[in-house]
């Protein structure tokens, strides 16, 4: 048994060789920049108007309009003083010019044009180069790209971008009890879960889960499907079968398949028979069958090494403290993450703590860690994951 200090720690020191691909700048959004990006021009790259108005030459309050200049156009038109031209915001600003004037601060008659005020120089003109020069650092690698990132980068003109791949995984919950949704349940039987939640918070943080099984609590059966998804996937997760119970068989299944473990069973609540391995590139987490135990324990653990695996370097969720609403006692012996619900600005540590409960953690946003044995006091700062 580790603590889960320990677990985290060993997780974290994995050595791992993360691979790169080429993507599409429309299919690479949460990747991690394999490359740095530097401008490959400046930005922008030519001066332009802010607004749309009247672009002129020199500082008067009356111009003669000798002209026009859409955005897109390369007009070859060249100011004098006293000239200007009706522009439109994003446009080329014409040699010469000195100031943008927007149109509601003018008066335009036929050709000639009076201001309300006398124009500053530079005026609405955004400059060639005023965001980012060419050769200018834009990214580093491992930038973690964003919505905006995409924007920037795409502004760039660039298209393919090199970034670390993210894992393959593939999932296999286990239990003779379990019946899939949508079918008729008899006594005994439960509806598997835990592939639907898993594979959805997988997803939420941008991780495709490629395969799906279902198998029965069969030794020979959970030992062959682990040999072949080890051989096409990159992470592995089970759920369910880990314990110590006579159906428990996931543990062995994998010690027959050559992983080797690198820890099993973490002092925490829930999901205390959590088991993590890897045989060579390859890594398996077994997690406990418990609904809320499997998710906890993808949320503290899987999801910041699958982002590990992917590049990132901030892994894991946000987390941040708050108040506690209400006094309340841990009474586990094992250091616990409660299901709770942050609501203006304080925690409440909600009802329906069980590992099979997973009601609480659907209505909730957090996972709240506390202590064993620990009581807390109203307004007593208390560390959230946020999960939502
Ligand atoms: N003698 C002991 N018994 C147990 C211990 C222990 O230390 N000594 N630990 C308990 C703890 S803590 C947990 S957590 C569970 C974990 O056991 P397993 O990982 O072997 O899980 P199962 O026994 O297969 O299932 C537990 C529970 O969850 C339900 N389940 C399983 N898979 C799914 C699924 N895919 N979707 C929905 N629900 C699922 C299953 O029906 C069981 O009710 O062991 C304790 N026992
Ligand atoms: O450690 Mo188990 O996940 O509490 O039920």
């Amino acid at each position: 048994m580790v603590s889960i200090e320990e677990a985290l720690k060993i997780l974290n020191d994995q050595e791992i060789e993360l691979r790169t691909e080429t993507r599409d700048l429309e299919n690479s959004l949460g990747y991690v920049l394999a490359e740095e990006i530097s401008a490959p021009f400046d930005m922008p790259s030519f001066d332009n108007s802010a607004m749309d108005g009247y672009a002129l030459c020199g500082i008067s309050m009356d111009y003669q309009i000798i002209g026009e200049v859409a955005a897109g156009d390369n007009s070859k038109i060249v100011l004098k003083e006293g000239q200007a031209v009706r522009i439109f915001t994003g446009a080329k600003i014409p040699e010469g010019a000195t100031a943008v004037i927007m149109q509601e601060k003018t008066k335009a008659e036929r050709d000639q044009l009076r201001l309300d005020q006398e124009p500053k120089p530079g005026q609405s003109i955004r400059k060639q180069g005023g965001e980012l020069h060419k050769g200018q650092l834009v990214f580093e690698k491992n930038y973690r790209i964003t919505p905006a990132g995409i924007g920037m980068i795409g502004a760039l003109g660039i298209q393919n971008l090199k970034v670390y791949s993210k894992p393959k995984i593939n999932l296999i919950t286990t239990g003779n009890e379990l019946i899939s949704p949508g079918q008729d349940k008899k006594e005994g039987q439960i509806y598997e879960s835990n592939s639907y939640a898993l594979t959805a918070a997988a997803k939420k943080y941008g991780f495709e889960v490629s395969d799906r099984l279902q198998i029965e609590d069969d030794f020979e059966a959970i030992k062959t499907e682990i040999m072949k998804s080890l051989e096409e996937t990159d992470v592995l997760i089970l759920s369910g079968g880990i314990s110590v119970g006579d159906y428990d068989f996931v543990k062995q299944a994998l010690e027959e398949n050559g992983v080797v473990q690198q820890f099993y069973k973490v002092f925490q609540k829930p999901g205390k028979p959590l088991y993590f391995g890897r045989k060579d590139e390859k890594y398996v987490f077994a997690l406990p069958g418990n609904p809320a135990s499997s998710l906890s324990c993808f949320y503290i653990y899987v999801l910041p090494f699958l982002q590990k695996l992917s590049g990132i370097k901030n892994s894991g969720l946000e987390t941040y403290s708050f108040p506690i609403s209400h006094s309340f006692e841990n009474r586990a012996d094992r250091p616990s993450f409660l299901k709770a619900k942050i609501e203006n600005g304080k925690v409440e540590i909600l009802d329906g703590q069980g590992s099979s409960m997973i009601q609480s953690m659907a209505l909730g946003n957090a996972l709240a860690f506390i202590d064993a044995e620990t009581k807390l006091n109203e307004g007593d700062q208390i560390k959230c994951y946020l999960i939502s």
